[in-house]
């Protein structure tokens, strides 16, 4: 494997394939260059989406009677967030295999639980289900770009563990299905490390809500939007993402040894990378 001057043979931790690897893709200068187009039209373009909604959703949120509002908002989170998978998809050289998330749609309130590999997870998931409230980082709900919007659709800050745990009680009675991240932070060091320590709150909401927890499996051909990835590097494309469900686990009893359960579940399921991985792992 011949690498461009200056850079190291082995390819460090979280670090792209050296300049060498993309010269299997279309002329690696132009494509290079295609990457960093690539890179601002995906975040100008979620920028603009998310600016679109947000003066509406503060003008509407205190007039709309709570039923309504938060219909409307998670209706506009899940077309506003399609909006921007297709524009990946079409313009940005993404690929994403999403479909197998379509099939929890009209299954009921649960508690869906997730890896956290990058900042594009929850805008895929939200992209799918009409109903989805995700339990979320109170400082992303302080972030001008999100914050209106995550409040119509009544997210749930994770910043008041026992309140957080009645609001999502209520959520899920009402039929939504609840999005959780169990390792409440983007996973460091993805892929080389699969999954963080994963905290207790998953167990603690399921069971006060008495509902089942469905997991989903998330794979990223590169790290790109993961923890220390900064916001303006350019991504190694194309980029392929697979989200798969994996287990549902019964309404917890015991949370320690539910999470202990649910970690060996994520690390069994993320140490057979599927496709989405191992297309990466070929390039
Ligand atoms: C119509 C367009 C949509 C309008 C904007 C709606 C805003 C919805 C915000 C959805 C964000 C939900 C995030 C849930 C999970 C979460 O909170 O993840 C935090 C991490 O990722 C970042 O944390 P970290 O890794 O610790 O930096």
């Amino acid at each position: 494997m011949s690498t461009a001057p200056g850079r190291s043979q082995t390819r460090q931790q979280g670090e792209e394939a050296p300049v060498s690897a993309m010269a299997s893709q279309p002329a690696s200068l132009l494509w290079s260059v295609y990457e960093h187009i690539a890179m601002v039209l995906g975040l100008s373009s979620l920028a603009v989406i998310c600016l679109t909604w947000t003066p509406l959703a503060l003008a509407l949120y205190p007039v709309l009677p709570t039923p309504l509002g938060r219909w409307l908002g998670r209706q506009a989170i899940m077309r506003g967030f399609r909006l921007y998978v297709t524009i990946l998809r079409t313009l940005c050289a993404c690929r994403f295999d999403l479909s197998e998330i379509d099939t929890l749609r009209d299954q009921g309130p649960m508690v869906i639980a997730a890896n956290h590999p990058s900042l594009l997870d929850a805008v895929l998931i939200t992209s799918r289900l009409p109903d989805a409230v995700c339990f979320m980082k109170a400082e992303l709900m302080d972030n001008p770009l999100f914050g209106a919007g995550a409040r119509m659709a009544r997210y749930v800050r994770n910043d008041h563990l026992l309140s957080a745990v009645q609001i999502c009680r209520r959520e899920l009675e009402q039929g939504a299905q609840l999005v959780i991240f169990p390792e409440g932070t983007r996973t460091v060091g993805y892929p080389e490390n699969p999954l963080n320590p994963l905290s207790r709150s998953t167990a603690l909401i399921a069971s006060r809500a008495g509902v089942p927890v469905q997991t989903l499996i998330i794979e990223f051909s590169s790290p790109y939007l993961g923890k220390g990835w900064p916001l303006w590097r350019r991504p190694s494309l194309p980029l392929t993402c697979r989200v798969r469900l994996g287990k549902r686990f019964d309404v917890p009893r015991d949370a320690r040894a539910f999470t202990a359960e649910l970690d060996a579940h994520f690390r069994s399921e993320l140490d057979t990378p599927s496709t989405a991985h191992a297309t990466s792992a070929a390039a």
